[in-house]
């Protein structure tokens, strides 16, 4: 994998008429990995979609060098097509998939309509998707939600994979995530 970073810069974030937090910066580097924590509402979610670019930040910057990789609660499967056409529309994007479908349990489930999956069939796969996108930065928010004990250290095998193959990891989780040199950030020390 190609070097990557991502740093963020003093970053704001304000939603309605609220400043979230202020002052926040970190960066991280290939084979890096950072846990973002903090109360329900604290803004994990809105700083990973600033992080993403898919928001704007009220102040600051996000430099990022290498391709982004984006798991949150919805994931971009079309609820109506079987999983295995909804996965497939991303292949033909993203390239021929390798072994993701059996390692994340879900070979038996291609010909379920992606709407019917269970929650946590639905987050293995969006995890199926980021997998075949072969992207450096892995963004997670809430990744372990819905997954049985299996499917957590599955998560976590898969997120130290990635980190030892020279990729970022950036975990929006209340939950602990066990993952070798993991650093943490607690938004509470940033709110503003
Ligand atoms: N589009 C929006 N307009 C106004 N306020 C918003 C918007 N989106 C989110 N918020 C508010 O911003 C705050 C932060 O939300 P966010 O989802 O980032 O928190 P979080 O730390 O991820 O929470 P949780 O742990 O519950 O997932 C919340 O108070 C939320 O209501």
């Amino acid at each position: 994998m190609q070097d990557c970073r991502i740093a963020a810069n003093t970053l704001a974030c304000r939603r309605g008429d609220r400043l979230l937090f202020r002052a926040l910066s970190f960066a991280l580097s290939s084979g890096q990995a950072l846990q973002l924590v903090g109360a329900n509402g604290i803004g994990k979610s809105s700083l990973i979609r600033i992080l993403a670019g898919l928001a704007p930040a009220y102040a600051g910057t996000v430099e990022r060098t290498g391709t982004i990789g984006l798991v949150d609660e919805r994931p971009a499967l079309d609820p109506h097509k079987p999983l295995g056409e909804a996965l497939g529309f991303w292949q033909r994007i993203d390239g021929p998939a390798d072994n993701e479908l059996a390692q994340l349990g879900l070979s038996a489930l291609l010909d379920v309509p992606v709407r019917y999956l269970s929650t946590g069939q639905k987050k293995r796969a969006a995890l199926a998707r980021l997998l075949g996108q072969k992207a450096a930065i892995w963004l997670l928010d809430e990744p372990l939600n819905g997954l049985d004990t299996r499917g957590v250290a599955l998560v976590e095998a898969l997120a130290a994979e990635h980190c030892r193959q020279g990729g970022i990891c950036v975990i929006a989780s209340h939950q602990p995530f066990n993952l070798p040199g993991l650093q943490r950030l607690d938004l509470l020390e940033h709110v503003a």
